[in-house]
């Protein structure tokens, strides 16, 4: 068989020059087609989508689809679930197992530590064992991790269930979306890939709910806080006993048959032979162009357009978390705090009002993915966070001026450095110090820094504000935030920053992620974003307090600003529209020039025609089949 294909601008020039390489990427748009509006438009007219013509495709997706996205992602909601519950836990068991901060670093960071190696050697296992029993072993070992923290006798066993509960995330966060990807239609792939990141934004919302209704237990209630991510685990890991392999995977390990079974059950019976064909001939073009031997990160690292594509993934994630998102998350009680809110209970509860804004706005992003597309979607979302992060940065800087001074020098302070500070925000910012005062509802007045209880930092190590919260005098105990009258400011950033950041950010590098690499790469390309992103999860959340104490919180949120400028910047260059396109098709996005990508949007204007012909059709035919903007002629034999 062979193929010849020509587009209208240089039908002529270029007519024996097509590989079987652009012809496969023809025959995945035809798949797409098919996918799309059956075998009866072949031949068919217009290229644009009519948003009806979307709504039929949608009305006739089979529902089975759902019900995989469903349970694959149940392992973005445990993700979201076992990262988002440890602060809340973390104000029990400091108490309860008497932790002191480096105890607490230690069960807040190893999950993600866990998870960034997980993540790394998930692609081995995904491409070794395939999507399915990732996803169960993702599950099990959830389960396991949860059944270890809700029974755990001290504070070492905790640190083995938590990292366990990362070995689990960082697989699930890596499987889950290359796993929805390779079973979505193309036209629903974006949207059912962005429902695992509104899992995940909802299991940080749920973990927050649990975190509060269980603060008031105050014996044991981190057990449950810990424990219930079970329940989830135990479902995801019976769902996924019923459901079938992805039959991308299939076909790359040869086994053709169970793969046609499968999509013929995804695509509940409709006729599966275009998908079928396309996927099956980018693989066997594919194979060939990958070279074969080597440790595939090698192969991906020196085929150009895989390279492009990793750095675009690798750059994707490392912008989402250096854009911030998780100095918010883990210390929004601790901001908030900042921002004026000085009961534990109620910052408690205002973080969960974060993590719902987070939820609400991932909603927002699963409906937008498939109108606006990928790559205008995150561009808003970076021009909002940015925004958003000034905000933030300005208020903390109002407050920083309007600090309140240090009226007080008790005799006790002689020695310790905390008598060095003149007013509350350097005196705040020292993590061994806190500031201790009285208020008349306007002004601030009787304030000390005083050194910080070892044992605890909810009280100082003398004096008025020692051993209470509030002294009989009604001294105030602040400690990491000063009282300011800029609360709204910082607020407003807050809640903008997360209506700006959910809905683009968050989802859309997981997203981009899972639709980007040809599957010979998929894995290791996904392992290694994934784990990028964990990395820097790690930097950025463990770093956030330093970075405040050297640059104060308004530097560090100009810092963060700035780190969006560069991220907006990378996208504007490097990301292509991916929207619509057959997975197959997308590496053709990412042969130009690296930073070039962002012209090549294919949608609305690149569209090719195909015609099918049976294979004992006569020796050579010719089709011709022409819309606005391309014309495409095929020869079969
Ligand atoms: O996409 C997710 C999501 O936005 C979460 O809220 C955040 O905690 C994760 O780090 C991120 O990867």
């Amino acid at each position: 068989m062979a193929f010849k294909v020509v587009q209208q601008h240089d039908i002529i020039r270029n007519y024996n020059d097509y590989s079987l390489k652009q012809m496969s990427n023809l025959m995945g748009s035809r798949g797409q087609k098919a996918v799309d509006d059956g075998e009866r438009s072949l031949i068919g007219p217009p290229s644009e989508e009519s948003p009806e013509s979307l709504l039929d495709q949608k009305a006739s997706t089979p529902i089975f689809v759902y019900v995989l996205a469903f349970f694959s992602a149940l392992g973005g909601f445990l993700f979201g679930y076992d990262t988002g519950v440890v602060s809340g836990a973390m104000l029990l068991l400091k108490k309860e197992m008497n932790l002191n901060a480096l105890w607490q670093e230690l069960l807040v960071s190893s999950t993600v530590g866990a998870a960034a190696l997980s993540a790394l050697s998930g692609g081995f296992l995904n491409g070794w064992l395939g999507r399915r029993i990732c996803i169960l072993l993702a599950s099990s070992i959830f389960s396991v991790g949860g059944l270890i923290l809700s029974l755990a006798p001290d504070k070492v066993v905790l640190l083995v269930g938590r990292i366990t509960v990362g070995l689990g995330i960082g697989i699930a966060s890596m499987t889950v979306p290359v796993y929805i990807a390779e079973v979505s239609p193309p036209q629903l792939r974006g949207q059912l890939v962005t429902i695992n990141s509104l899992f995940i934004t909802g299991g940080q919302f749920i973990a927050s709910v649990v975190d509060g209704a269980f603060s008031y237990m105050i014996h044991d209630g981190w057990r449950y806080m810990l424990g219930l991510s079970i329940v989830p685990a135990v479902l995801q890991f019976f769902g996924f006993f019923f459901l079938p392999e992805s039959p991308r995977w299939l076909l790359q390990k040869g086994r053709n048959q169970e793969a046609r079974q499968v999509l013929s059950q995804i695509r509940a019976g409709q006729n599966v032979d275009e998908e079928y064909d396309t996927i099956r001939t980018s693989i066997e073009e594919e194979e060939k162009e990958a070279g074969g031997g080597g440790p595939v990160i090698f192969r991906i690292l020196s085929h150009g357009p895989t390279r492009k594509a990793l750095v675009v993934g690798c750059g994707l994630q490392m912008f989402q978390q250096l854009s911030g998102i998780n100095t918010v998350m883990y210390y929004s009680a601790t901001i908030l705090q900042m921002a004026g809110v000085r009961d534990d209970k109620q910052a408690i509860w205002l973080a969960a009002a974060t993590s719902a804004t987070n939820f609400v706005f991932t909603l927002v992003g699963v409906w937008l993915v498939e109108r606006v597309g990928r790559r205008k979607l995150t561009l808003g979302s970076l021009l909002g966070t940015g925004l958003s992060l000034a905000l933030l940065a300005v208020g903390f800087l109002l407050s920083a001026q309007n600090s309140p001074p240090v009226t007080l020098h008790p005799v006790n302070s002689q020695n310790s450095t905390c008598k060095l500070y003149g007013s509350c925000e350097l005196c705040m910012l020292d993590p061994d110090c806190g500031f201790c005062y009285r208020d008349n509802g306007t002004t601030v007045f009787d304030s000390s820094c005083v050194p910080v209880d070892q044992a605890s930092t909810d009280h100082a190590a003398w004096g008025r504000c020692s051993n209470r919260t509030e002294g009989p005098d009604s001294s105030i105990w602040a400690y990491n935030y000063c009282p300011t009258s800029y609360s709204w400011t910082v607020l407003m950033g807050l809640i903008l920053y997360l209506a700006f950041f959910a809905p683009g950010m968050g989802p859309m590098p997981w997203t981009v992620n899972s639709e980007i690499y040809p599957l010979w790469a998929r894995s290791t390309g996904n392992a290694c974003s994934a784990g990028v992103n964990w990395i820097f999860n790690v930097l950025v959340s463990l770093t956030f307090l330093h970075v405040a104490e050297f640059l104060t919180y308004y530097g560090a949120f100009f810092l963060y600003t700035g780190l969006v400028v560069l991220g907006l910047l990378f996208v504007l260059g490097c990301l292509p529209e991916t929207q619509g396109l057959q997975l197959e098709e997308i590496e053709n996005l990412f042969t130009g020039p690296l930073c070039s990508c962002g012209d090549s949007s294919p949608t609305g204007h690149r569209h090719v025609h195909y015609i099918r012909q049976s294979l004992d059709s006569s020796p050579a035919q010719y089709g011709a089949v022409g819309s606005d903007s391309a014309i495409a002629y095929i020869t079969l034999r």
